[in-house]
């Protein structure tokens, strides 16, 4: 596991708190997730892992609340909570024709970090491939300003040089912005190196692992 930062901020950045949240088989589970700061989550293949980011996103029904920080997500327009608690799913959808469009400001953004040139905003999303489709998901979700991000297998295509870069790149833009980060990894090694802590899907419950 990673060593503890102290430069985090701590109070003024926003906790994700996951109260009593049941979706599908899943047992009503609590857990939270502090400023800055990453929970791994693994289980089996089939487990409900993208389901319950999916619940956490406001995007599937579920029982129990969601908190980032003072804010619920019951009480929050879903299109309000989803560009704060902003979930990256592991296929992304592109819904213009090039990837500038689904920027805000495509000229602000630092894409060098992923190996890109600002050329790629005048690329066809027809023509990406998997792996740069995934790190343009993550580039795009970052570019929206976040405050939490739930990350679903966010490096599953790539390579493992490039993994590493992307998780440094990841690690210190959570650091940085205080975003409480769960990330969805079927890999021991990945986890060891990005988490804090490991939450596990074993059958219908939700586990710490030590
Ligand atoms: N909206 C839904 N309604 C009912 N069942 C669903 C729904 N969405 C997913 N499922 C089912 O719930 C189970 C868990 O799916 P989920 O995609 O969360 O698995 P996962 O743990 O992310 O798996 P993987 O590691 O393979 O990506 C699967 O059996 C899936 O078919």
């Amino acid at each position: 596991m990673t060593a503890s930062h102290p430069d985090l901020p701590t109070d003024t950045e926003a906790a994700l708190r996951v109260v009593q949240v049941a979706v599908g088989p899943l047992q009503p589970t609590d857990f939270s997730i502090a400023p800055g700061r990453v929970t791994a989550l693994s289980g089996p293949s089939g487990s409900g892992k993208s389901r319950l980011l999916r619940a956490l996103a406001d995007l599937d029904a579920h029982d129990g609340e969601v908190w980032l920080g003072p804010t619920c997500q019951s009480r929050t327009p879903a299109h309000q909570w989803r560009r704060r608690v902003m979930l990256v799913p592991a296929d992304s959808q592109w819904w213009a024709d090039t990837v500038g469009e689904h920027l805000p400001d495509p000229a602000r953004v630092d894409w060098a970090p992923l190996g890109f040139e600002p050329a790629v905003a005048d690329w066809q999303i027809s023509r990406l491939s998997s792996g740069e489709r995934q790190r343009l998901a993550l580039l795009r979700a970052v570019a929206h300003g976040p405050q939490a991000l739930l990350l679903d297998e966010p490096t599953a295509n790539l390579d493992a040089e490039t993994t590493r870069q992307v998780e440094q790149w990841l690690l210190e833009l959570i650091r940085t912005h205080g975003w409480p980060t769960l990330w969805v990894s079927h890999d021991r090694a990945q986890v060891e190196r990005v988490a804090d802590h490991h939450l596990r899907i074993d059958g219908h419950t939700l586990a710490e692992v030590a």
